[in-house]
């Protein structure tokens, strides 16, 4: 695997006009990132960008080989992300949203049914999604990241509204993953356990940019 995860070039968004990310250049290693920055920096902006969720100008590259501009399905394949806060459509469950990604994104079923077990999500996986908490939507949100086989995962505040025990889950999955070779950059306004994951290290954005530290 390239040394490098994601590269991106002369990266600019903009909402209705007005300039929110302008990343000349940078080069982000394989590992696990923590993106950092205040409240409107533009920490979400930037992984809708790199997972090809929303319109921005300029390039990505996934290890140096997939480029946004080139070959954007498979780029969005590789990369997973999940919401910081998840909506999903009301009616549907926990099982057929697990189902519409396996299938569309492929991966090891029986794993993921495991984890399905581990997190203690199997008592209302037949639910529809409109009865879930908010910390019961979270765990299958972060759940659905960790289907297929990603090069990459992008957590948006992984941390809020999950109890202690699927922060635990959670931190396993990351080290399980970052051990096969899956790279992730995670935002967090908490500090991580880093007794429990090892951070590459840190993604500061600021001033409309992305520096790393
Ligand atoms: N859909 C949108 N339309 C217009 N402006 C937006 C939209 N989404 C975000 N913004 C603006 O872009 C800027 C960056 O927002 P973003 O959500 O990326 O910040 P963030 O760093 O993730 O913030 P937080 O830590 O509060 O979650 C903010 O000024 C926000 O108001």
């Amino acid at each position: 695997m390239s040394d490098s995860v994601i590269t991106l070039r002369d990266v600019k968004k903009n909402y209705q006009g007005i300039p929110i990310l302008d990343v000349p250049s940078l080069e982000i290693p394989a590992g696990i990132h923590w993106l950092q920055g205040q409240n409107g920096a533009g920490k979400t902006t930037c992984m809708k960008v790199i997972a090809g969720l929303i319109p921005f100008s300029g390039e990505i590259l996934l290890q140096q080989q997939v480029s946004s501009k080139k070959d954007p399905v498979t780029l969005r394949r590789l990369i997973n992300y999940a919401e910081a806060e998840p909506l999903f459509p009301s009616f549907l469950t926990g099982r057929d949203l697990l189902s519409l990604y396996i299938n569309t994104k492929g991966g090891d079923k029986d794993w993921i049914t495991d984890i399905v077990d581990i997190l203690g999500i199997q008592g209302y996986i037949d639910n529809p999604v409109s009865s879930y908490s908010s910390g019961m939507l979270k765990k299958l949100s972060l759940l659905l990241a960790f289907t297929g086989n990603p090069a990459l995962i992008l957590l948006d505040e992984p941390l809020i509204t999950i109890d202690t025990a699927a922060v635990d889950t959670l931190y396993n999955l990351i080290r399980e993953k970052n051990n096969e070779g899956v790279s992730f950059i995670i935002t967090s306004h908490q500090p991580f356990d880093e007794q429990k994951i090892t951070l590459t290290g840190k993604l500061i954005v600021a001033d409309k940019t992305i520096t790393r530290n």
